[in-house]
């Protein structure tokens, strides 16, 4: 176990796309005109490589979104950067575009009612010099169906969003992102809106991208389950800061941040082992996220935390790092106290 400061790699080769350090402060007015900060994110990285999946989880308010925003500069940081293959991304633009591309929760808004899908995607390639003929236009388009599994192809090209259903709708806005030709795709909740029934097939979908096209994706979620059947690493928010990241099995199975503990026991897995802080304290007294504008100082986490002792009300712990590449921001690793929170997980479900 080593304690370091934050880094965003987690291997050797450059991501595609990261995120070194970023915050994002947004000016709020309250109900009375005062001015107030909201600290959406706080010092936070993430590091997307080429064929993986990296899965932000946390609560609502955590700052996962206002995070995959920054990635796409669709909000510019507040502070920190953003590097494209190593690199300071290029500010925001077409080519920035055809590299890093957002998906959205929401299908139905995210797509034009009006046109068939012949034209919101024709009009994706053309914009970015993929085709220029009607006929290159129709083969491509084809093409694209095909690969997010709207089949035949040919019934679905004709269709306008309103006469499909949210998992086939969701299935376009991806072929729309796919007909960018991008490199990334961060996925904000891309399955939170569809039938429970459908969800499988869009996580499908998405990690044969990955597997088979070598995209990286982000996926964004509030639910465990779905993000170990899809990640490779598995990265927790809580109330704007990153407090625990590595391989999925890792995080879920041996948790080192007292907040990944409570998400994860909250989220019910038949194959996951051990007790945890719900067992130990009642979760629902351990109280809510604190509100971003008068963030407690050091760890956010730290009024709900049973650990929580002096430093953690002074300071934001450096990362510490463990053998497998699992990290975590917690003072408890820094005092030497590891075993204490390893207690809560190691107990035999009965
Ligand atoms: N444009 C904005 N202006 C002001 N505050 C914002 C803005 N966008 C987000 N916030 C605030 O930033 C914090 C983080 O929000 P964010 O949407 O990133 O969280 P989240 O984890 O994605 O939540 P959810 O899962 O509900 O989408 C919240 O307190 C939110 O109210």
């Amino acid at each position: 176990m080593t304690t370091a400061a934050p880094t965003s790699d987690a291997t050797d080769e450059p991501a595609l796309l990261a995120a070194v350090d970023v915050s994002k402060h947004f000016t709020v007015r309250d109900q009375l005109g005062r001015k107030a900060t909201v600290r959406a994110v706080e010092h936070a990285s993430v590091a997307l490589h080429r064929g993986r999946v990296v899965a932000l989880v946390g609560e609502s308010g955590s700052g996962k979104t206002t995070l995959a925003r920054m990635l796409a500069q669709f909000h510019p940081v507040s502070s920190g950067e953003i590097r494209l293959a190593g690199h300071r991304a290029p500010p925001a633009g077409r080519g920035y575009f055809r590299q890093v591309q957002l998906i959205f929760q929401d299908p139905f808004s995210s797509l034009n009612t009006l046109h068939k899908v012949r034209h919101i995607l024709g009009r994706v390639l053309r914009v970015h010099g993929h085709a220029h003929t009607r006929a290159e236009v129709e083969e491509q388009v084809l093409s694209l169906l095909n690969r997010v599994n709207l089949t035949p192809a040919e019934e679905f090209i004709d269709k306008r969003p309103r006469e499909m259903s949210g998992g086939q709708l969701q299935r376009v806005a991806i072929a729309r992102a796919l007909a960018v030709r991008p490199t990334v795709l961060l996925g904000d909740e891309p399955i939170s809106m569809l039938d429970v029934s459908i969800r499988l097939d869009v996580l499908n979908l998405l990690a044969r991208l990955c597997d088979e096209e070598g995209l990286a994706l982000l996926y964004i979620t509030h639910d465990i389950a779905s993000a170990r059947y899809l990640c490779d690493e598995v990265q927790v928010m809580y109330a704007g800061q990153t407090v625990e990241g590595g391989p999925k099995e890792a995080v879920i199975q041996s948790p080192k941040h007292p907040y990944t503990r409570l998400l994860i026991d909250s989220s019910p897995d038949p194959d996951r082992t051990g007790r945890g802080l719900r067992d130990q304290d009642d979760a629902e007294d351990l109280g809510e996220p604190p509100n971003l504008t008068a963030p407690p100082d050091g760890c956010r986490f730290h009024p709900r935390c049973p650990f929580a002792m002096d430093d953690c009300r002074r300071a934001f712990p450096d990362r510490t790092t463990f053998a497998d590449g699992q990290w975590a921001h917690c003072w408890l690793h820094q005092h030497g106290r590891s075993a204490e929170l390893d207690r809560t997980t190691s107990k035999e479900l009965p």
